[in-house]
C-alpha cells in the first residue's frame, strides 16, 4: 500500500512537472441538451470578435442580413490579457451512437480553455469575468433591436407590450441641430451608458430623463430614434391614453428590460396631467362628471357600452411613480424621453431636474442645420447660393422638416442649384407670409387701441 501511494504521488508530480497547464471545458449545451450554456455563447461572440484576425481556419455564416466569420474547429487561438497568456479551442466529442435524435447531430461541442497552473486565480477570478462581460456586450450590440408599443387595440393585451423590429435609419449624422448641442447630448449619453458603477455609488437608479421639446417638424422623433440607434437600445413607446389604470402602466413598467428607451411622445396632448398634483375633491367630482358625460355620449353613438371602459385613469402621481417611484429601479439602464411641442403646459413636477434631467429644446433650422441637411441630401458642403440662405434663415423661421422638404429632388438627377432655388424661393414666401401677418396683427391692435382712447374719451 505504501509503495503504491509513493508512486502515485510521484506520478502526479511528475506529470504536474511535464504539464503544468490547466484546462477548463465550457460545454455548448447544459444537462442532456436542455439548456445553451450562456458561458459557451459569450465565449463564442468573445473569440469571434477577436481571432478573425488570427485564425487560419474559419467558418462564414450567414447571421441576420451580414456575413460572420467564426473560428473554426480545432483551431487554436491565443490570447493575452494583461500579461498572461491563454489558449482557446473549439472541439468536438463526436458521438458513437446511432440514435436518431431531435437536434441534427449528437455530438458536443465546448470550448477548452489551457492556462499555466500559476495563473489559476487570476483566469478564474478576472479573466473569465472579462470574457463574460465583454461576450455579453457583444451579443446586446449586434442583437435585432426591437420596438415595443402598448397599443395593439386587443383588450386580452392591456398591460402587455407587442414588439416589432427596429429599423430607423436616423442617426446623429442625419440630424440637423446646433453641432454644440448635439455633441452635448452625446457626451452626455456616453457618460450615462458608461456609469453603471457611479450610479450605484450614489444610491440612484441607473437611468435618466430627456425632455425634447419644440414646435412640429423639428426633429423630436427622429432625435429619438438617433439616441436608440446611438446606444443600441430597444424603443418602448408607451401611448399613455391606451393605459386604463394606474397599475396597468405599473405592470407595462414590470415587462421593460434594461438597456431601452422609454418614450411618451406628445406629452402635453396625452392626458389631462396638467393639472396639480392634488386635485381638491370638488374638482375631482367635476372631472369624474365630465368624464361620464363624454363616456355617456361615446356610448350612445357606438350604442356599445364598452366605451366606458376606454377613459384613462392614469393620474399625475401614477406617471411620476412610473419615472421614478420605487418599482423603476427593477428595470436597470433605461432612458426616458418626453417630447413635447409645448413645454410651458406640463406640470413643473413631471420636468424638474431630476426627473428630466437634460431639457433639450429643438428650434427652427439654423444655418449650422442647414449645412448638415445640405451635405446628406445633396452631398454639399458649400456652394455661392449659402450666403443667400443664411441671411433668409436668420430673418425667418422654418422647421428642419419644410427646409428637407426643399431640398428633396422632385425629378432625377435634379442639379443642386434647382434644390437650393426651390428653397430660397420658399424661404422667402415664408418671411413675406410672417411679414403680413404682423402687419395684420399690428392693424388689428392699432384698432383695438383707437376704440379703447375713444371710449376713454366718452
Ligand atoms: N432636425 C432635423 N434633422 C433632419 N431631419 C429632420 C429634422 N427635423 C425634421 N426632419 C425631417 O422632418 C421629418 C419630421 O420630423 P419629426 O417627425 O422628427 O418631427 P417632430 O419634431 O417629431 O414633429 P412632431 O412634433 O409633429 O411629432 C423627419 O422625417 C425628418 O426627415
Ligand atoms: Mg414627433
Amino acid at each position: 500500500n505504501q509503495v503504491h501511494t509513493l508512486i502515485a504521488k510521484f506520478s502526479q508530480k511528475l506529470a504536474n512537472f511535464l504539464y503544468p497547464y490547466v484546462e477548463v471545458r465550457f460545454m455548448e449545451y447544459i444537462g442532456d441538451y436542455s439548456r445553451t450554456n450562456e458561458a459557451f455563447t459569450s465565449i463564442e461572440l468573445y473569440l469571434t470578435s477577436k481571432s478573425t484576425n488570427q485564425a487560419k481556419k474559419l467558418q462564414g455564416e450567414y447571421v441576420k442580413k451580414s456575413l460572420v466569420l467564426k473560428m473554426d474547429e480545432s483551431q487554436e487561438f491565443h490570447d493575452v490579457f494583461e500579461g498572461i497568456k491563454v489558449v482557446w479551442c473549439l472541439k468536438t466529442i463526436v458521438s458513437n451512437t446511432n440514435r436518431v435524435t431531435f437536434y441534427p447531430a449528437d455530438d458536443k461541442r465546448y470550448y477548452l480553455l489551457t492556462f499555466h497552473r500559476k495563473d489559476r486565480d487570476f483566469v478564474a477570478r478576472t479573466y473569465l469575468n472579462h470574457v463574460m462581460e465583454e461576450g455579453k456586450n457583444i451579443g446586446l450590440s449586434k442583437r435585432q433591436r426591437k420596438l415595443y408599443t402598448n397599443c395593439t387595440g386587443d383588450s386580452d393585451k392591456r398591460g402587455k407590450w407587442s414588439h416589432v423590429i427596429f429599423e430607423h435609419p436616423s442617426s446623429f449624422e442625419t440630424i440637423a441641430m446646433d453641432s454644440r448641442k448635439k455633441k452635448e447630448i452625446i457626451d452626455d449619453l456616453v457618460t450615462f451608458s458608461k456609469a453603471k458603477e457611479f450610479y450605484a455609488k450614489i444610491g440612484k437608479p441607473w437611468k435618466r430623463g430627456y425632455l425634447l421639446y419644440g414646435p412640429p417638424g423639428t426633429g423630436k422623433s427622429s432625435l429619438v430614434a438617433a439616441i436608440a440607434n446611438f446606444l443600441k437600445y430597444d424603443i418602448y413607446d408607451i401611448e399613455l391614453t391606451n393605459v386604463k389604470t394606474n397599475a396597468e402602466l405599473r405592470k407595462l413598467l414590470i415587462g421593460i428590460t434594461s438597456k431601452s428607451v422609454v418614450v411618451i411622445e406628445d406629452i402635453d396632448c396625452s392626458l389631462d396631467l396638467t393639472g396639480q398634483r392634488k386635485t381638491d375633491s370638488v374638482n375631482e367630482k367635476e372631472k369624474e362628471e365630465k368624464k361620464d358625460v363624454v363616456a355617456a355620449s361615446l356610448q350612445a353613438a357606438s350604442g356599445e357600452g364598452e366605451n366606458k371602459n376606454k377613459m384613462s385613469n392614469v393620474t399625475l402621481s401614477g406617471l411620476l411613480n412610473f419615472i421614478d417611484g420605487i418599482w423603476s429601479a427593477s428595470t436597470g439602464e433605461r432612458l426616458i424621453i418626453f417630447t413635447t411641442n409645448y413645454v410651458e403646459k406640463l406640470d413643473q413636477a413631471l420636468i424638474r431636474r431630476g426627473r428630466m434631467d437634460m431639457h433639450i429644446e429643438l428650434s427652427y433650422c439654423g444655418f449650422d442645420g442647414f449645412k448638415m441637411l445640405a451635405k446628406n441630401y445633396l452631398s454639399i458642403e458649400s456652394h455661392p447660393l449659402f450666403d443667400t440662405v443664411r441671411c433668409l434663415l436668420e430673418e425667418t423661421n422654418v422647421t428642419p422638416a419644410d427646409v428637407a422638404e426643399n431640398l428633396m429632388p422632385k425629378v432625377a438627377n435634379e442639379d443642386v442649384e434647382t434644390s437650393l432655388k426651390r428653397l430660397i424661393q420658399a424661404l422667402r414666401t415664408s418671411k413675406e407670409e410672417a411679414e403680413m401677418k404682423d402687419k395684420k396683427e399690428d392693424g388689428t391692435n392699432g384698432e383695438e387701441e383707437a376704440e379703447d382712447a375713444k371710449e376713454k374719451e366718452a
